[in-house]
């Protein structure tokens, strides 16, 4: 049973799970998780080490299957009315849709400016104008450009482990998404990279919706306006950040947040 602070309404959701259950093998990872994700907030998911965040973040997407053909999924998420489990969903455009950053970044091994460009060619866009623009705009928006804009043609790699998270971000926003999923996409920065990261997340919320998934629990203080707290694939509990933060429902939440747990 999940304790709600908060019900996020349909009309506001950008993503509404609905009882979501994930299995990979025999391990049923993901236990009868319901809750909605607002439109153009962040939404943090945190609990220990195992408890099923990177799967159900996964999970709404539907890269739970790249990662683990063997997975099983039951229930819905619904996005722009439509669940995304039905056999007709376009993955790609979905996947468009719905991006994602990963924890260690993982720049494409090609120029700064192929790397963003890369999604828009793949659509098809080859106007050099138009793909200049985007990989502009991308780059700003991932605060990123000032850093970049007399380097766009030297290798990603060139870059330090900070700029190439941006620059994942960037690329996760050339292909134009109304969501960005982000699994511990700080994790493996220094702090002031870390920051810059959260600073980003913050902007972006203003024109996407954002799902982050952190074992840092200052982080998702710091990032999110939303939290849903899980425990060996339960959901144990969603809300505010503030109000969870300040006064958990469920004494599991309390424990864990203080720190007595996890
Ligand atoms: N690709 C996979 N194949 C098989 N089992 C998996 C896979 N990924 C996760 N699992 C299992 O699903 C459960 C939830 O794991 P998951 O990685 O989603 O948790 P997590 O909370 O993100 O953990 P961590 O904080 O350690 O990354 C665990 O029992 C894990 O072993």
């Amino acid at each position: 049973m999940t304790a709600y602070g908060v019900q996020i309404p349909e009309s506001r959701a950008a993503l509404i799970v609905k009882n979501l259950n994930v299995w990979y093998g025999k391990n049923h990872a993901i236990k009868d998780v319901t809750f909605n994700i607002e439109k153009n907030r962040v939404t943090a998911i945190i609990g220990p080490s195992g408890c099923g965040k990177s799967t159900v973040l996964r999970a709404l997407n539907r890269m739970n299957e790249v990662m683990a053909p063997e997975v099983r999924t039951t229930g819905e998420v619904i996005f722009e009315g439509k669940n995304i489990y039905d056999k007709n969903v376009d993955l790609p455009w979905l996947r468009r849709k719905i991006g994602m950053v990963f924890q260690r970044p993982n720049p494409f091994p090609k120029s700064i400016y192929d790397n963003v460009a890369y999604g828009p060619r793949i659509q098809g866009i080859k106007d050099k104008k138009t793909l200049d623009k985007i990989v502009e705009d991308s780059l700003k928006k991932a605060a990123l450009w000032d850093e970049v804009k007399d380097r766009l043609h030297e290798s990603a790699f060139a870059l330090s482990g900070g700029q190439q998270q941006r620059l994942c971000i960037a690329r996760a926003l050339a292909v134009k998404p109304e969501i960005l999923l982000m699994d511990e996409p700080a994790s493996a920065l220094d702090p002031i990279s870390t920051l810059k990261i959260e600073d980003l997340i913050n902007e972006l919320k203003s024109n996407y919706t954002v799902v982050i998934v952190t074992h840092n629990i200052q982080q998702a203080g710091r990032v999110s306006d939303y939290t849903a707290f899980f425990w060996m694939g339960e959901l144990v509990e969603f809300g505010s950040t503030a109000e969870m933060f300040e006064k958990p429902l469920e004494k599991l939440t309390e424990d864990y947040l203080t720190g007595r747990v996890g």
